[in-house]
C-alpha cells in the first residue's frame, strides 16, 4: 500500500509510428491516434499527474521502435515514468533506464526469457515491474499475439524471484471502456503480496472509485488510457475522485 493509502493515476501514452494512439484489445491496425506524444504527455503532467505510463507500442509489436523519441518523452518530464515495451534483453533495458525513467514494465521477456528476467530483478530490484497481460487466465506477449502460460503459475515464479511490482492488464477489456476487471485485480491480490496496478476498461469515474476501493487488497494504482483521450472525464476530475 502506498503511503498515502491513495490510487495512483498513471496516465497512458502509447507511441505507434511516431504518434500517441490508443488501441482496441490491443489490436495491430485498432489505432486511433492523439497526435505528438510529447504533448500528450505534458498536458497529463499540468494537469497534475504524478506518474506517466509511456508504452513504445511498436517495439511491443515488434514493427520497429520509437526509442529516441520515447527517451526525448522521458527525459522531457518532471513526473515518475513507468516505461514499457520492447524491453527484453540488456540493450533494450539500458535504454530505458538511461531515460532517467523511474521503473521499466517487462512483459515478454517475463513469459520467454525467465533467467534473465530474474537476474535483473534481483540487479536492479523496484525498477523492475513485470506486465501481467492476460485474456481469461492466459499471459499474452509479443504484442499480446502469443500465448505465454498461466497467470497465477507465472506469477508464484516472479514472487519467488522478488518482482517489487505486477501491471495487470485484461486484455479483453484494454481501450474498450466497458469497466475494469475488478474480479481479475481481486484474484491477482489475494494471489501476491506485491503491490498491482490496473490497467484496462477505465471508463468512468466511478471505475476508478471501484479500483481505489481495492487500495487495501493491494491494488497502488490504475493506468488510464482511452477514457481521457475519449474525454470520459479529466485528469484533474479523476485526481480529486481518488
Ligand atoms: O498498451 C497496449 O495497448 C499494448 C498493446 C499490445 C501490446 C503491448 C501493449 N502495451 C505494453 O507493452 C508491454 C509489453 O511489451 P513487451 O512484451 O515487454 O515488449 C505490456 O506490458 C504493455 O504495458
Amino acid at each position: 500500500m502506498n503511503a498515502a493509502n491513495k490510487l495512483e493515476l498513471l496516465p497512458a501514452v502509447d507511441v505507434r509510428d511516431g504518434q500517441a494512439v490508443r488501441l482496441v484489445h490491443g489490436e495491430s491496425g485498432s489505432e486511433t491516434s492523439y497526435g505528438d506524444p510529447l504533448q500528450a504527455a505534458l498536458a497529463w503532467q499540468a494537469a497534475g499527474a504524478e506518474w506517466l505510463h509511456l508504452v513504445d507500442l511498436d517495439a511491443a509489436f515488434g514493427t520497429g521502435d520509437n526509442r529516441a523519441q520515447i527517451a526525448q518523452v522521458a527525459r522531457s518530464m518532471d513526473i515518475k515514468v513507468e516505461l514499457s515495451g520492447g524491453i527484453r534483453d540488456d540493450d533494450s533495458l539500458a535504454a530505458a533506464l538511461a531515460t532517467g525513467c523511474t521503473r521499466v514494465n517487462i512483459g515478454t521477456a517475463a513469459l520467454e526469457d525467465p533467467e534473465w528476467v530474474a537476474k535483473i530483478i534481483a540487479e536492479h530490484g523496484d525498477k523492475i515491474a513485470v506486465g501481467l497481460d492476460v485474456r481469461g487466465t492466459t499471459l499474452r506477449g509479443r504484442g499480446w499475439t502469443r500465448d505465454g502460460g498461466d497467470l497465477y503459475e507465472t506469477l508464484a515464479r516472479l514472487d519467488s524471484e522478488g518482482c517489487a511490482r505486477y501491471v495487470v492488464t485484461d486484455i479483453n477489456k484494454d481501450g474498450t471502456l466497458q469497466g475494469p476487471n475488478l474480479e481479475l485485480l481481486k484474484n491477482v491480490c489475494a494471489a501476491t503480496d506485491r503491490p498491482v496496478v490496473a490497467s484496462g476498461g477505465v471508463s468512468s469515474l466511478d471505475d476508478l472509485r471501484a479500483i481505489a476501493a481495492l487500495v487495501p487488497e493491494g491494488v497502488e494504482g490504475s493506468i488510464v488510457g482511452k477514457a481521457l483521450y475519449a474525454k470520459a472525464f479529466t485528469l484533474e476530475e479523476a485526481l480529486a475522485a481518488v
